[in-house]
């Protein structure tokens, strides 16, 4: 790599600080691989009056995001003839324009995906078309020749403890979809070696788009040099920006970080995310960041065949379709903490949407002998009634409209997806009424229940309960965890350090829990310091059937639609009905 840094470095596209150099990095860890390093000695005073000096200045002409790449392609000059310019923009135009005629191809669409496929079909085309000399070098000598691992080279061995995490689940796609672009031009390994070697390696690079209002846009861009940076948030010394004037990538450098320092190297670290996301990293480079006091988080995304099996809720269906039908994710958030002078890991509770995933554990009202939400297993006569109430010439046909709602309803509670997608009619919340004190029940999406529920009296009492019937459950969660991904053995990096992540997690917060000791955040004295990242999406997977075909269905209670009444799950029935019409009108 020091040849490539030497390429670069005489290069009239590059400039660089006289202090710069490759190396092998600092990062104790066995994959961290090259590395950029200063020596704080040759800089002089000048320089560090400054706040920030510039380490790199690479032309915009040099970096690679779809923009570029198009303009390198359209540029003659970058080819010996017009012949084999045009042979060569044949070529790709050709093998994009099937990429694209690809069924389905739109969901993938990303910028990031764009770029790993024209850099997956320049490597198709390499040894048999020219391509523009600066697109050869570095896809010849950086990403084809670095060392890299990610979730991607090993994602059917991850798919078996990990599918249903969303991230997963998305790189299995990819993967499916790029094997199927390039079955016949790229061996399977270039395919996974090329996609970790890009998505380990680009950034979010910023572009004045017009000069004038200063306005600019984002572009996922590979960046030369620049990206052998590496990662540490706390010895974080480095940050990259651009020049507004001519869109140059710099990267510069804290003057803090090297004012009175007199060692003879030191490397030089970016971030590339402030939340450091432990499972997402390791996905997305292969790395999990050491812990250094700063909080640190994983999203846990439940098995969904533990949450179909477990009847420990109170509820009078699975909590699977609990989730689905008020299009809650399935995931809890935990953060890495140190308290009380003990490293480890709690539950973060201080979210919205830990709020949400408590819904189902929320105690019967005091004095009630109902439970709080009842599952309307013949909801499928609810969508009829009111089908026909908003379409009153369809009254006749209502068994057969019945019919339809009840096939519908059991594909959509029984596939793969992680919400119904259907006006939430199944489940009725029983609450108390703040004013009249009366206790009514209506079908609500997870945002209202909410609401209702922090008018009531007892909120908080019935959080605390929730909070100890969640934490019986995520006890039975770990204990099913642990016996899950401890079955197999791996030769798979990632895979190895994913299981022992996870269990680290496992075996803290189940000495926690039984120790009785503080889990969740909310219990510490402490703010935390950096945001947790948005929840992984919802995860569609409708092609598969999740119940298992020995799964008794439950008996209808009533199949007619004309004796169903809708008072018994809903005070509400004509607000309802008002609230979801648009969805029931016929067209
Ligand atoms: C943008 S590249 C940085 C240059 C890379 N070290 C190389 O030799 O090509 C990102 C990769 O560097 C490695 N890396 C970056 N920061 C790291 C860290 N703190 N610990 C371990 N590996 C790290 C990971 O392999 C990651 O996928």
């Amino acid at each position: 790599m020091e040849e490539v840094f030497r390429f670069y470095l005489n290069s009239r596209t590059v400039s660089f600080h006289k202090s710069l150099e490759l190396k092998l990095s600092s990062v104790d860890e066995p994959k961290s691989g090259y590395g950029l390093f200063i020596e704080p000695s040759k800089f002089n005073s000048q320089e560090l009056k400054n706040e920030t000096i510039t380490l790199l200045r690479i032309s915009k002409l040099i970096t690679f995001d779809i923009n570029t790449i198009l303009a390198l392609l359209g540029d003659k000059e970058e080819f010996t003839s017009k012949e084999q310019f045009k042979r060569t923009n044949d070529k790709v135009k050709a093998t994009l324009r099937d990429i694209l005629a690809y069924p389905g191809f739109s969901r993938f669409l990303t910028e990031t995906n764009l770029l790993i496929i024209y850099f997956m079909t320049f490597q198709a085309i390499h040894g048999s078309y020219e391509i523009p000399k600066g697109i050869r070098y570095y896809l010849e000598n950086v990403l084809m020749s670095i060392d890299v691992e990610t979730a991607m080279d090993s994602i059917e061995n991850l798919a078996v403890n990990y599918g249903h995490y969303p991230q997963i689940f998305g790189l299995q796609e990819s993967l499916n979809l790029f094997k199927d672009l390039f079955q016949d031009l790229l061996h399977i390994n270039d395919i996974k070696h090329l996609y970790s070697a890009i998505i380990s390696r680009c950034l979010e690079i910023p572009e004045i788009a017009d000069t004038k209002s200063q306005e600019f846009c984002v572009h996922s861009t590979l960046v030369p040099i620049l990206d052998f940076s590496n990662h540490e948030n706390t010895q974080k010394n480095a940050f990259f920006d651009i020049d507004p004037s001519n869109n140059d990538v710099l990267l510069l450098l804290d003057t803090d970080a090297v004012r009175g320092r007199t060692e003879k190297s030191s490397e030089v670290f970016i971030s590339y995310s402030p939340t450091e996301d432990l499972f997402s990293m390791l996905i997305t480079y292969g790395f999990i960041p050491c812990f250094r006091g700063h909080a640190q988080f994983w999203t846990v995304s439940f098995d969904r065949s533990f949450l179909r099996d477990y009847n420990g809720s109170g509820i009078n269906a699975d909590l699977r379709i609990f989730y689905k039908w008020l299009r809650i994710n399935p995931v809890v958030s935990l953060v890495k903490l140190e308290n009380n002078g003990r490293v480890r890991w709690f539950i973060n509770d201080t979210t919205p949407d830990f709020e949400m995933l408590l819904l189902p554990f929320i105690p019967s009202l005091n004095g009630s002998k109902s439970a709080r939400w009842a599952y309307d297993s013949t909801c499928h006569l609810m969508f009829t009634k009111i089908h026909c109430l908003v379409n009153p010439e369809t009254n006749e046909h209502a068994p057969v409209i019945a019919e339809n709602y009840r096939s519908l309803i059991e594909e959509r509670e029984s596939n793969g997806d992680d919400l119904i997608d259907l006006p939430q009619l199944a489940w009725s919340l029983r609450y108390k009424e703040t004013e009249s004190g009366c206790i009514q029940q209506r079908h609500t999406n997870s945002e209202d229940a909410i609401t209702l529920l922090q008018q009531e009296p007892q909120q908080k009492q019935d959080v605390a309960e929730a909070k100890l019937q969640f934490t019986s459950f995520f006890r039975s969660f770990l204990r099913y965890r642990k016996s899950k991904i401890t079955k197999r053995s791996t030769n798979s990096k990632v895979a190895r350090m994913l299981l022992k992540q996870e269990l680290e997690i496992i075996n803290n917060l189940t000495e926690a829990i039984d120790k009785n000791s503080d889990i969740f955040v909310s219990d510490l004295n402490v703010t935390l310091d950096v945001e947790p990242n948005r929840l992984p999406p919802l995860r569609f997977l409708d092609d598969c059937i999740e119940i298992p075909d020995n799964k008794v269905a439950l008996d209808p209670i009533c199949e007619d639609p004309v004796s169903y009444t809708p008072d018994k799950f809903t005070d509400f029935f004509q607000e309802e009905i008002n609230q979801h019409s648009p969805f029931f009108q016929d067209d």
